[in-house]
């Protein structure tokens, strides 16, 4: 039996989180919309093109579409994170608008400040952050409508929220109509995860967001040379030493990667990299922090020593500075227990 050694959940999508018995409710809630389960996730051994992959979101959106079904959501998520041991979640989330349930974006954030609170109140055992995320595809206007969302939140949370995500379909849109946006949010302290290269066109755009900095990097599939990036864009990675965020299911699910023992994990871990094991969206690639873990010691050989050192390493990549210290008090805590087995 092999312990899976992890403490933080920094990648962590809100309604690609949501588990089999989660959207068994929700369906429940919602039965004309005659969803099944085969419509949200994606099983062990099936992949899809992205293209399928974002269309999942789409009925996951459809069955979440009420301030009600956000704080089940939320709390469902967080709780099951935590029973997978992890102590410390980043979640991230679109503020969405639903004309038809009158759900305004505004309402969408506080629910899901209210889901951490409950839990945090009913004792569950993990801290959770929010990073507030901009799709992509929505363009310039609405990024910078959301930037002054999550700084009104990021101040009005005691410090509940502490980013801003940039996610979306990489295929559309472009990061330089971004810019302005993005720039803000770093400028009034908000937290930068930028999801950078995944798909091999956009080094370009990697090149120009990289210049921020952002403080963390989601993917990063595409930025080494070998892979049709480039060294000048590795080298700014390296600069600022910018932590990659790296999701092995996801990845190989959605068909950027061909196979795990290809993924790059490989190639910023060699490097001594601040590489951490992220599980994107666990509702809908099926699997766990957990899972991800063992994926990754299994598929590269790595030992349980280096397991360890890989999540303790996670912890200085957090977006919560105030609680490093005693994630990594906890962590050495729970060392002789994890290597009695
Ligand atoms: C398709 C695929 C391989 C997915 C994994 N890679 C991803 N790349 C970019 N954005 C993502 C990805 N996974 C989730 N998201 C974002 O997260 C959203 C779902 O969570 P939420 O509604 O923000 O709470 C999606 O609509 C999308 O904007
Ligand atoms: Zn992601």
């Amino acid at each position: 039996l092999l312990v899976m050694h992890k403490v933080d959940e920094l990648h962590a999508h809100l309604n690609g989180s949501v588990s089999f018995s989660t959207i068994e409710k929700l369906v429940a809630r919602k039965p004309h919309l005659n969803i099944e389960h085969g419509m949200t996730a994606i099983r062990s051994g099936q992949r899809r093109t992205l293209d399928e992959c974002f269309q999942v979101f789409k009925v996951i959106h459809q069955l979440v579409d009420t301030e009600e079904d956000i704080l089940m959501v939320a709390k469902d998520v967080i709780r099951e994170f935590a029973a997978d041991g992890v102590k410390y979640l980043e979640l991230r989330s679109t503020p969405r608008k639903e004309k038809t349930t009158g759900m305004t974006k505004r309402r969408y954030v506080e629910t899901v400040i209210e889901a951490i609170r409950q839990c945090k109140n009913e004792g569950v055992d993990i801290e959770v952050r929010f990073l507030v995320a901009v799709d992509r595809r929505n363009g310039a206007e609405v990024a910078m409508e959301t930037v002054k969302l999550a700084e009104d939140f990021m101040l009005s949370t005691g410090g509940l929220v502490v980013g801003l995500d940039l996610s979306g379909d990489p295929m559309v849109g472009h990061g330089r109509d971004l810019l302005p946006a993005l720039q803000k949010a770093k400028n009034c302290g908000l937290k930068l995860s930028l999801h950078l290269s995944e798909v091999p066109s956009q080094a370009d755009e990697s090149e120009l967001l990289l210049n921020i900095p952002p403080d963390r990097i989601g993917h990063g599939t595409f930025l080494h040379p070998e892979v049709g990036g480039s060294q000048s864009l590795v080298d700014k990675v390296r600069k600022h030493n910018t932590p990659l965020e790296l999701c092995l299911t996801s990845n190989v699910k959605g068909q950027t990667v061909s196979s795990y023992s290809q993924h790059h994990f490989l190639y910023w871990y060699q490097m001594g990299h601040p590489s951490v094991l992220c599980t994107d969206d666990k509702g809908v690639f099926c699997t766990d922090l957990s899972q991800e873990y063992q994926l990754a010691a299994s598929t590269f050989n790595l030992s349980q020593e280096d397991m360890w050192t890989l999540s303790q390493k996670a912890i200085d990549c957090t977006f919560a500075p105030d609680l490093q210290q005693q994630l990594h008090q906890k962590w050495l805590e729970l060392r002789p227990t994890l290597f009695q087995l």
